[in-house]
């Protein structure tokens, strides 16, 4: 079947009120694909802000994080249910600088993914090797227990839910983007993987995004590749060359 492309802003921990305004701003001027499917994941505080501003057609916000908790004596987490509460049904989870600069491993991820498919919010799951995983040939392993982890806790229309952005660590930020080939690689196995441990739908239906320094010149080459369906972009989905990213297709 054909996946409708996906491409994700991933903002970080970067904007003011005035910067994300103006981002948005720009979406909802601009003339985007209609056949890709969009969402800008500013920093929580600014969430509520970037919807009530947001008027372009197929844009859609999401968090960047999420607790698994409900409700309770989290101090400085968000919930689930509070997203809900305030609009957005998107997160990304398991991004490699929550994975290593704050500690989540592929459990806490894996959890949280079921948690947020649980209370309605869908999920930009992120995974991706070291530069010493690559070096050592174990770039296809890591990936791999990664997405185990993430199938001990979801299952059947779970999947549904689930966007998979495929960020090799070594490439984000850096300007070190994979080749064509590399991340083409890594997403055919993603999407065998799936075939073989969940089920051949969830392999044929499942979007598989490429993310690390993807910027508005080389994302025509990757977007070509047969399993790659979409970019999750940091840096570059500050700038006005997002709207090319979007537009990759055309
Ligand atoms: O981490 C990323 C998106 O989540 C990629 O970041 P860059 O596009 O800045 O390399």
């Amino acid at each position: 079947m054909a996946r409708k492309f996906f491409v994700g802003g991933n903002f970080k921990m970067n904007g003011t009120k005035e910067s994300i305004k103006s981002i948005v701003k720009g979406l909802n001027e601009a003339k985007l694909d209609s056949n890709v499917e969009v969402v800008i994941a500013p920093p929580a505080l600014y969430l509520q802000l970037a919807s009530s501003e947001l008027t372009a057609a197929n844009v859609e916000v999401s968090a960047q994080n999420v607790y698994d908790k409900p409700n309770g004596a989290y101090t400085g987490e968000i919930s689930v249910a509070q997203l809900k509460d305030s609009g957005i049904h998107w997160t990304i989870l398991g991004h490699s600088e929550r994975r290593t600069i704050l500690g989540e491993t592929d459990d806490v991820v894996a959890a949280k993914t079921k948690a947020a498919i649980d209370g309605g919010v869908s999920v930009v799951w992120c995974c991706g090797e070291s530069l010493e995983e690559r070096e050592g040939g174990r770039t296809v392993a890591v990936v791999e227990a990664q997405l185990a982890a993430l199938a001990a806790k979801v299952s059947g229309a779970d999947w549904n839910k689930i966007v998979v952005a495929y960020e090799p660590i070594w490439a984000i930020g850096t300007g070190k983007v994979a080749t064509v080939q590399q991340a083409q690689e890594v997403h055919e196995a993603i999407r065998k993987w799936l075939k073989a441990k969940v089920s051949d739908a969830v392999a044929d239906e499942t979007r598989i995004l490429y993310g690390g320094s993807v910027n508005g010149k080389n994302c025509k080459d990757l977007a070509k590749e047969k399993d790659i369906d979409g970019f999750l972009v940091g840096g570059a989905s500050l700038k006005p060359e997002f709207i090319d990213i979007i537009n990759s297709n055309l």
